[in-house]
């Protein structure tokens, strides 16, 4: 710690006593507060600032050069200690690994997020918004309710069935042993955020033992569930290899098909070092798309609804491209073609994305000492990158609070000169791989809300809280009335 602390001294921060570091600034303060706690820090001490939390060193760095330096590098991969708790779901999926395993699966996955693949889930994105349309007409009658509960159903459905190419019917089933246990993990995990002690598994263990056991019979639900689609998988593939005749389609059974079999199907027939992949690391890549999949569009969308229902010339000039590029008929099922050209739409979530990123903080962990800027990061020190702090410094977005999607048009947009202001989906070659996916489903299932419904600007306004992903503390609020043509 001596070495590390001699390498900061020149690196503003909160005073630092023995043994605590700079804990206190928690002081008084509730966890829930911890988006305002991370933004007081770096505004008062500058765009790179060390907090000390006990022996753990963390610098949050918010200037896009020194960004830049940090995101494309391909040394600086390995995650910071903040997503360790994750593993016991995800295990060393793509979204924890490094090193060379990150490289190997990164290079087999990258592949499944190609168009063709992306062109094939545009009827799934579709049909599950078609039902989502459905589940929200039991609030035709005016009066205000929470998005949030309807858009995590709909879009777990479409990570599973894109994913694994299952059919969970989340939505018509919100009962199903594989739903509540991601509502139970995604509950217990968010505990072991927010309550930093909990993060250790160790005082999680001793303090917490009930949570424990909740966690770890949610944890067994999951795993099994995805162990028994591999399995049945792996089995259809090798009937299907041993009995040409048999490839013959075999259309919406439970397994699904292998048109749409793009993940689970590309790892099933891929192999790291020559040997094949085991179900577990299958599992792990499976899993971490059931996770990073479901719970950033759904904060994404429920945001965008939300911000779209505040402001009505925007939701106007929305519906009228919606109406230009597909259509008056809102039962009519959209196409890539159309959700590639709802330009305006992409600059609406984007600009939502902006004031609400779902991902508001990432981290890296320095394996070695590092020289960035004028700076040297010690070798175990932790990177955060404040991500919801950037995209709100008026720099480099002017009238940072104000919801603009204009600024996002290509004639106005710096995202090409200054990739590294904008960026919810991280950047460089860590960046979200799901960036086209998700931008295709949240076009796909917010168009189809606004073909269906007004979305009326009630209820109360959100409370923005980091937990594990950007929720809101009081849910998300909107009123709908049925669309007029
Ligand atoms: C609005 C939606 C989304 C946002 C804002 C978002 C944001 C991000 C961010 C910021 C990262 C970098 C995380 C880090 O460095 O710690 C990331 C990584 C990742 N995302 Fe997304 N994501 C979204 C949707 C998706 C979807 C739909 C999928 C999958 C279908 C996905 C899969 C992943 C994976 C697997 C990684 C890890 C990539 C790697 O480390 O190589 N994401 N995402």
């Amino acid at each position: 710690k001596k070495r590390r602390y001699d390498m900061t001294v020149n690196i503003p921060g909160p005073d630092i006593i023995p043994i605590f570091g700079s804990t206190f600034i928690f002081k008084e303060r509730s966890v829930e507060d911890s988006l305002n706690i991370v933004k007081d820090l770096t505004t008062k001490y500058g765009p790179v600032t060390r907090t000390w939390l006990g022996h753990k060193l963390i610098i949050a760095i918010r200037k896009p050069e020194l960004l830049e330096a940090i995101l494309t590098s391909p040394k600086y991969i390995t995650k910071g200690s903040l997503y360790d708790f994750l593993e016991i779901w995800l295990g060393r999926g793509l979204l924890l690994s490094t090193g060379s395993k990150w490289h190997s699966r990164r290079k087999i996955i990258t592949p499944t997020f190609h168009f063709k693949i992306l062109e094939e889930f545009v009827e799934i994105f579709d049909r599950q918004s078609k039902i989502l349309a459905q589940k929200l007409e039991k609030h035709l009658d005016g009066k205000e309710f929470n998005v949030y509960p309807y858009v995590t159903l709909a879009a777990l459905d479409v990570v599973c069935e894109t994913a694994m190419g299952t059919k969970i019917n989340a939505q018509t089933d919100p009962d199903c042993e594989y739903v509540k246990a991601v509502a139970e993990i995604t509950t217990i995990l968010t505990q072991r955020f927010v309550n930093i002690w909990y993060r250790s598994d160790l005082i999680f263990r001793i303090f917490a033992p009930k949570m424990k056991e909740r966690q770890d019979y949610a944890v067994s639900v999951l795993h099994n569930f995805t162990e028994r689609i591999i399995e049945e998988r792996k089995n259809t593939l090798l009937s299907e290899k041993t009995n040409k005749d048999a490839t013959t389609t075999q259309e919406d059974t439970d397994v699904g098909t292998k048109r749409k079999m793009a993940l689970l199907d590309v790892l099933l027939q891929s192999s790291a070092d020559g040997k094949p992949l085991t179900n577990t690391d299958i599992r792990e890549e499976v899993d971490t798309f059931m996770f990073e999949g479901h719970d950033t569009t759904t904060s994404a969308m429920s945001f965008t609804l939300y911000c779209l229902s505040r402001h009505p010339e925007v939701q106007k000039r929305a519906f009228q491209e919606i109406c230009e590029v597909i259509g008056t008929d809102k039962n009519k099922p959209v196409t890539y073609r159309d959700l590639q050209n709802l330009k305006y739409l992409e600059c609406v979530i984007k600009e939502s994305l902006r004031l609400y990123p779902s991902v508001p903080l990432i981290g890296r962990r320095m394996i070695e000492d590092t020289k960035i800027g004028d700076y040297i990061l010690p070798a175990d020190a932790n990177v955060s990158v404040p991500i919801f702090v950037i995209l709100k410094d008026p720099i480099l977005f002017p009238e940072p609070e104000k919801f603009n999607p204009d600024r996002h048009l290509l004639e106005n947009s710096d995202e090409k000169t200054n990739p590294y202001s904008y960026i919810p989906f991280s950047a460089g070659p860590r960046n979200c791989i799901g960036q086209k996916f998700a931008m295709l489903e949240m076009k796909s299932t917010v168009s189809k809300m606004l073909r269906h419904y007004e979305l009326l600007p009630i209820g109360p306004e959100p409370i923005p809280v980091i937990n594990l992903v950007l929720r809101s503390i009081n849910g998300i609020h909107i009123g709908i009335k049925q669309r007029q043509y």
